[in-house]
């Protein structure tokens, strides 16, 4: 799946993957009002109102971009229903041609990290037939177990020809707390992206890992380098955007080829019909206005990488 994303990455000419976490308070009320009158102020109203508030943004931008990550803490606060909803979206996103990147940051103990994998990335055995579950195509795994956690998704990797991104240094403001850590002299994110490395060897694509990292936009000190700890790594860099990650942090997280980074923006794209500058759209015509964001987030990378 790497060597697919990256030649969506080329195809477009936009390192970006659009971040599908449809918080209720960013759906407009004309869509949150069909879906309750239909299903009531109900899990099942806000599923629907989830579904079609992605639907639109995705018709509006499926075009433009390599790749999708829908966040899962979005859906499952719904439960059931809010599951159904992730899944239909994964689907829908493949069925358009993009790359799914289920933002799931599992990670157990070996038994329990298999069973994440098999559900998220590969099938599940079911008597004599195997079945996917959600089938994403590359998901977000946490390491902090070591490689009892990690290995099983890698194992998957390969069986499925898909892909993970392990966290190494997160984009929040606590990050540092445990990731900037101490340990023989060197911080903590810095022995993780070691050993994203070591892993990555393991499962190469044609010019990059299927075992790609996690660094945030909002550390490009530390994105370059990470950068160079890994070299043959996809970082996944989310914080750009509505987390103050800017267009010119991102040079250092990308290759001398120009690849290797994918920047993530959700908020500041699926919500940009509420900021100012794209005012003018309307929340009826938000889609275009996420199109619109898509278009200025792709020049502003390019100017970046000039
Ligand atoms: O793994 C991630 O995607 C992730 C890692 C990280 O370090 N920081 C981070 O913000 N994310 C995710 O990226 C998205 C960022 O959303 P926005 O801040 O709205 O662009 C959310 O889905 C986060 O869960």
């Amino acid at each position: 799946m790497i060597n697919e994303l990256v030649a969506k990455i080329q195809k477009t000419n936009a390192p970006i993957v659009v971040g599908l976490d449809p918080m209720l308070k960013y759906i407009p009320e004309h869509v949150t009002g069909k879906a309750y009158k239909e299903f009531g102020e109900t899990l099942e109203g806000a599923a629907e109102a989830i579904w079609q508030f992605n639907k639109e943004i995705v018709d509006n931008i499926y075009d433009l971009i390599p790749a999708v990550k829908p966040q899962i803490a979005m859906y499952e606060q719904f439960g059931v229903e809010g599951m159904i909803a992730f899944k239909k979206t994964v689907d829908y996103c493949k069925e358009k041609g993009l790359v799914v990147i289920g933002d799931i940051k599992r990670g157990d103990i070996g038994s329990t990290s298999e069973a994440y994998a098999v559900g998220h990335l590969g099938k599940v055995q079911v008597g004599s037939k195997s079945c996917y579950g959600f089938n994403e195509d590359l998901a977000t795994v946490n390491p902090y177990l070591g490689s009892d956690g990690v290995e099983p998704f890698i194992d998957v990797c390969k069986k499925e020809k898909k892909g993970i991104f392990i966290l190494v240094k997160t984009s929040n403001p606590s990050s540092g707390e445990f990731q900037d850590r101490l340990i023989d002299g060197r911080p903590l994110y810095e022995i993780v992206g070691e050993k994203v490395a070591e892993w990555g060897a393991q499962h190469m694509g044609e010019s990059y890992s299927y075992i790609g990292a996690v660094v945030g936009a909002t550390y490009p000190e530390m994105g370059k380098a990470l950068r160079k700890i890994m070299p043959k790594a996809y970082i996944l860099v989310p914080g750009y955007g509505a987390q103050g990650g800017k267009g010119a942090d991102l040079a250092h997280f990308f290759n001398e080829d120009g690849l290797g980074a994918i920047v993530n923006s959700s908020r500041g794209i699926i919500a940009a019909y509420k900021e100012e500058k794209y005012a003018g759209f309307g929340a009826e015509n938000f889609g275009a206005a996420s199109r619109a964001a898509v278009e200025d987030m792709q020049k502003d990378i390019a100017s970046a990488l000039k």
